[in-house]
């Protein structure tokens, strides 16, 4: 199979979707690789490397998209991007549609095959989102620390305090990955953290697991306006697959908020879960409302491409590969995990919490997977 690596464009997106060992594993199976130059610098990996990997290189995006089968990227596809995409090409990268309804339309409209990195389901895990929810969640506390800083507009408090003065409190909404990771971090740096979730299963699980500072709750409105109250940082983490976040932090809350208090909403990526969220970037990270500082941005870990770049590719290179060697359909039939994947081919969405997100017409995947000969 032709395959290609843009550069990724959106705002201060320094990932590469492969890196020359996933290029030098794609050349073992016999395929082409088309790597946009420089596409892999911002997270330390020159032309030359690619090219030494069996890449060949090409100097523009028109280009990548011209000649390959399959588009591996990080991020969705950003409105430069739409006319570049091809009937019947196959797209694997986080898309994270039920936020963006333009994105879903542009996809339909190009006819093109999306797999999208966030619905692909292993049991009752998201293997390829999970390295990215674990960045995310440390960064989520690095970033609700600097922002907390009276310089940078927090209330001007220190996450963990010092001997005589108390921990600031940090909420985390959603003991998942991002959830886990974040109440971690907070917990380590000796802040007051309390987590909730729906899951008393994983409430029970976070209460095991995690340090004598972290306090699990279960998750509610009542509890939320409870809570919200006293807390210093707030993270976003919660995620119902595919669908658009609720909104557990409504418009009204804030006003019961401590002024300078920080919202980090980490589900941006799926429409948030706090209803003023609005997606941000890299440069231009934060805004106010009613004195609560957001920080609403939509690929964290975009800024830490070094790491992020590397615990990606290891996740999504096998599939990559299965994709490369058998074609989207075969893979898909052959593989459960990859064919949740699958939200928009060839014009349909395929996936039902999309299609719900934006009330258009929902067509099973199995349609497209069922061989010509079973289907007459
Ligand atoms: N902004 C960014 O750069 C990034 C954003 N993300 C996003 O972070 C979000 C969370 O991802 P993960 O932690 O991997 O998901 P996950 O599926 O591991 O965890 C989500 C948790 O939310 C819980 N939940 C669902 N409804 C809830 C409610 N009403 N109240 C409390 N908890 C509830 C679930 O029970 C689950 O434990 C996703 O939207 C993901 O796309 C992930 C990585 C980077
Ligand atoms: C998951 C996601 O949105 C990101 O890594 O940017
Ligand atoms: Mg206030």
């Amino acid at each position: 199979m032709i395959i290609g690596v843009p550069k990724e464009i959106k705002n201060n997106e320094n990932r590469v979707a492969l890196t020359p060992a996933g290029v030098n594993e794609m050349k073992k199976h016999g395929h082409q690789v088309y790597v946009q130059s420089t596409a892999g610098e911002g997270s330390g990996f020159s032309d030359e490397a690619f090219a030494e990997a069996g890449a060949n290189i090409l100097a523009t995006i028109e280009e990548v998209y011209g000649i390959a089968e399959m588009i591996i990227k990080v991020k969705e596809p950003i409105e430069f991007e739409y006319d570049l995409i091809r009937e019947d090409q196959l797209l694997f990268t986080y898309f994270h549609f039920a936020s963006y309804e333009p994105l879903t339309k542009a996809m339909i409209e190009s006819k093109s095959v999306c797999l999208a990195y966030e619905t692909v389901e292993r049991g009752r895990g998201l293997p390829l989102l999970v390295p990215m929810s674990e960045v995310a969640g440390r960064m989520s506390i690095q970033e609700g620390a600097k922002y907390l800083e009276k310089p940078m507009q927090g209330r001007g408090i220190l996450l963990g305090g010092v001997p005589g003065v108390k921990p600031a409190k940090v909420l985390v909404l959603g003991g998942g990955i991002v959830g886990y990771q974040s109440a971690k971090m907070a917990a380590g740096l000796g802040a007051d953290v309390t987590i909730m979730d729906i899951s008393l299963d994983r409430l029970r699980y976070l209460d095991d697991v995690m340090a004598a500072n972290v306090t699990t709750m279960m998750s509610s409105e009542y509890n939320i306006r409870q809570e919200i109250k006293e807390a210093d940082l707030v993270i976003g983490a919660v995620l119902i697959p595919g669908a658009k976040a609720p909104h557990l932090v409504t418009r009204d809350m804030l006003k019961d908020m401590k002024p300078g208090a920080v919202l980090v909403d980490v589900a941006v990526d799926q429409g948030g879960c706090i209803e003023t969220c609005k997606p941000t970037t890299h440069a231009d990270p934060i805004f106010i409302i009613d004195d609560v500082v957001h920080y609403c941005v939509a690929n964290m870990p975009g800024a830490v491409p070094y790491t992020s770049t590397l615990a990606l590719t290891n996740a999504t290179l096998p599939y990559a590969l299965e994709l490369a060697n058998k074609g989207w359909k075969k893979a898909c039939q052959e593989s459960s995990e990859l064919k949740t994947g699958l939200n928009v081919v060839k014009g349909d969405v395929v996936y039902k919490a999309v299609a719900e997100a934006f009330d258009l017409p929902y067509v099973p995947v199995e349609e497209y997977l069922q061989d010509e000969e079973m289907a007459v």
